[in-house]
């Protein structure tokens, strides 16, 4: 494909994007009509919605058009997980610039649509823009299956923390490119393109998961929001949480306890849940902590008993962003 996305105009590039996409049985009308529909068999849909800004959550000398598709979709896709549902269709909202390449968002779809396929879900729809700054705004919906959604208000004292997914990888990630290097690719890959373990969502739900969310802003700030909604305390064991020996050497060549980032490191997306204490949980989880009643007025996460630094987590309008 030459050319800018002016010289294809809207209807060109929409026709781009939408001849590059897939579906699934869910979907009963797909692009190109007003609006999708998709089959809601539980009848309740779940439904989030998440941007990514250029220059603030990618950087195109970073990462090329396709795994911002990936990670955009991702972000989505493991939050729907995360409520114990499983994604069905997704719709793109994309603001691009008119001399940007048209190969971008092209190169944009293929990633949305491929992370789509790993998840079982399907673009659906979307809108396209012009604008100065390359935006793009994905929306998601998925199915509970005659699930009870998994809330972030449910957990209890006595209750277990448990992981599953990558925690840290991508912020090491971050800190190795915003130094001017390319490697170590596995945690440069990361950053680039998480991996959110979309089956254990449903998988926790079915376990019996009393709260859950996904690891997007950091662990220790992602398990405030459930500490808050609980009204309890959680309790991390560092020994618990597993530090790549990999992830060390990075930390030691740039100056980073690597801990900082398994702990505050958003983007991985990694499902953090709370069990009931008598649950069977399968190999891919770790236990890495417990819930316990609230000691003062404002529910609190600590590590080892202690509070972690700050808030420990991506805040856009914080100091770090
Ligand atoms: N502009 C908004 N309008 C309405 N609701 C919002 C808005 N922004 C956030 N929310 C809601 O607030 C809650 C928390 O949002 P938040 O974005 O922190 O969650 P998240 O998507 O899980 O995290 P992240 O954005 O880091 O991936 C969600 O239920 C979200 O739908
Ligand atoms: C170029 C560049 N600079 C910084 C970061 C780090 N970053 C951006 S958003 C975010 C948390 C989740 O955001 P949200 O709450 O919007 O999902 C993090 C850790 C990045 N990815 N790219
Ligand atoms: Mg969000
Ligand atoms: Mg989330
Ligand atoms: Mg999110």
């Amino acid at each position: 494909m030459k050319g800018t996305v002016g010289e294809l105009g809207e209807f060109g590039l929409i026709r781009e994007l939408t001849s590059r996409l897939t579906s699934t049985p869910a979907v009963k009308i797909g692009p190109g009509d007003d609006a999708a529909v998709v089959t809601a068999p539980d009848r309740r849909v779940v439904a989030t919605t998440d941007i990514l800004v250029e220059g603030r959550h990618f950087r195109r000398d970073w990462s090329t058009a396709y795994d911002v598709g990936r990670k955009a979709a991702a972000q989505n896709l493991a939050d729907i997980a995360a409520m114990g549902a499983v994604p069905t269709a997704v719709l793109l909202g994309l603001v691009v610039p008119t001399d940007l390449p048209a190969t971008w968002p092209i190169e944009l779809m293929d990633g949305i649509r491929d992370e789509c396929q790993v998840a079982g879900a399907a673009v659906v729809g979307g809108d396209v823009v012009r604008g100065d700054t390359i935006t793009v705004a994905v929306t998601a919906l998925g199915d509970l299956r005659n699930r009870s959604a998994v809330t972030r208000s449910g957990a209890r004292p006595g209750d277990v923390v448990a992981v599953t997914g990558w925690l840290g990888w991508s912020a090491a990630g971050l800190a190795v490119l915003s130094r001017g290097f390319r490697s170590p690719r596995a945690f440069v890959e990361a950053h680039r393109r998480p991996e959110p373990p979309y089956h254990a969502g449903p998988a926790a739900a079915e376990l019996g998961a009393t709260a859950m969310t996904d690891v997007s802003d950091g662990l220790v700030a992602d398990l405030g929001h459930i500490a808050a909604a609980s009204g309890a305390d959680i309790d991390l064991r560092s020994a618990a949480v597993d530090v790549p020996a990999q992830m060390t050497d990075i930390g030691t060549a740039v100056g980073v306890d690597p801990l900082h980032w398994v702990l505050t490191g958003g983007e991985d997306h990694a499902i953090v849940a709370t069990f009931p204490p008598d649950v069977k949980l399968p190999a891919r989880w770790r236990v890495i902590g417990s819930v316990t009643a609230p000691a003062g007025r404002t529910p609190q996460v600590t590590v080892d008993g202690a509070p972690w630094e700050k808030a420990g987590g991506w805040d856009h309008f914080g100091d770090d962003a």
